[in-house]
């Protein structure tokens, strides 16, 4: 695999100012300032290739905006490694930044008060994007976005979702071979965060465009993104795709009865009950010692059973477990 990313025991560690508690350790960090060192990113190694889709998972605080940063050149590590497109990103921003898009769920990169059509023709000045294609690549986002109706409208007028819309067709005005999003569903309604998930997936897989993305929404994972890499007080704790992640902690499993006529309540050793809703009740069975079968002798025949189902576990509960269990999961890239 040839690496169009890839990050060698990169660290990152920022010195936070000591606030003493009170009043009196206000005014005393006045006159004699302590700090403390805080390591967002520790020795994190991994390799993205090109067109690949990764999602960068981790709680509040785990160092996934830190990371995402010095890909785009913002910060400069503290240690390591970093090479995107083949150099190193802060001290080759200016050609780096024509190479990527970026866009910040929580920052505009847009002009405010102009139109969104102007804010364009000035990212095409920035980035001297030849007419011709930026004439295309325009027609094409705004169609793909359904922005034709508010590109005349001024930004401040604009909805978050409409918002978003602009700002990831404006990150993607100059063909940018990788496209990092901070965060870019975030305060979305359902219909807003679809219609962004689709269209992410789609240039991924019709243009290759390499995407490296950061959420709290699994749901933008689970339909973005087939690899995970996800981390927790800066270190790395798996890298490798979904169903991996399911298979390596995923021997609990949801199994789906449903009677004809409610029995009550239903108590077995093979299987846990975990949702009781009448005629369809739920349990979670270990598949690794506990088949269908095992549970469907104990229950034996004295049910109207009208239907049986084994249901993988969601994505939600998947993370959950995992950051829960943090099992050594991690792989050399
Ligand atoms: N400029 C900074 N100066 C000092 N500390 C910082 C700075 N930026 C981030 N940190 C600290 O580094 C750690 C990682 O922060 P980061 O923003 O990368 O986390 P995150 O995973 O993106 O979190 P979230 O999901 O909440 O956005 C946190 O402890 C944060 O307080």
């Amino acid at each position: 695999m040839s690496a169009i990313i890839s990050a060698s025991n990169v660290t990152k560690t920022f010195r936070q100012t000591k606030r003493l508690p009170g009043l009196g350790g206000a005014m005393a960090s006045l006159f004699s300032r302590q700090f403390t060192e805080v390591k967002a990113v520790a020795d994190i190694s991994f390799a993205i290739a090109a067109g690949e889709a990764v999602g960068y998972l981790g709680p509040n605080g785990a160092g996934k905006s830190t990371m995402i940063k010095m890909m785009t050149g913002i910060l400069v590590p503290s240690g390591g490694s970093l090479s995107v497109l083949g150099c190193e990103p802060h001290s080759h921003r200016m050609t780096n930044a024509a190479e990527i898009g970026v866009v910040f769920g929580q920052r505009s990169q847009l002009w405010w008060d102009l139109p969104v059509r102007d804010s364009f023709a000035l990212h095409r000045h920035i980035y001297d994007i030849p007419q011709a294609r930026f004439t295309d690549n325009l027609a094409f986002l705004a169609t793909m976005l359904a922005m034709t109706d508010y590109l005349d409208r001024p930004v401040r007028q604009l909805s978050l979702g409409q918002r978003m819309r602009a700002e990831i067709a404006m990150a993607l005005l100059h063909d940018p071979k990788i496209l990092f999003l901070d965060e870019p569903t975030i305060g979305l309604d359902v219909v807003a965060k679809d219609a962004v998930r689709k269209f992410l997936a789609q240039i991924n897989r019709e243009r290759g465009t390499t995407i490296i993305l950061t959420t709290h929404d699994l749901q933008d994972i689970e339909e973005i993104c087939p690899r995970l890499i996800m981390v927790d007080d800066g270190r790395l704790l798996f890298d490798g795709e979904l169903p991996r992640l399911r298979a390596a902690l995923g021997s609990r499993r949801r199994l789906r009865l449903e009677f004809g006529s409610d029995p009550g309540l239903i108590s077995l050793t093979t299987a846990r009950l975990v949702t009781d809703g009448g005629l369809a009740k739920h349990f979670l069975l270990d598949s690794e010692t506990t088949s269908i079968l095992d549970v469907l002798t104990e229950l034996g025949s004295g049910y109207d059973l009208k239907d049986v189902a084994l249901e993988e576990p969601a994505i939600e509960e998947v993370i959950r477990t995992f950051y829960q269990q943090k099992p050594n999961l991690v792989t050399a890239p």
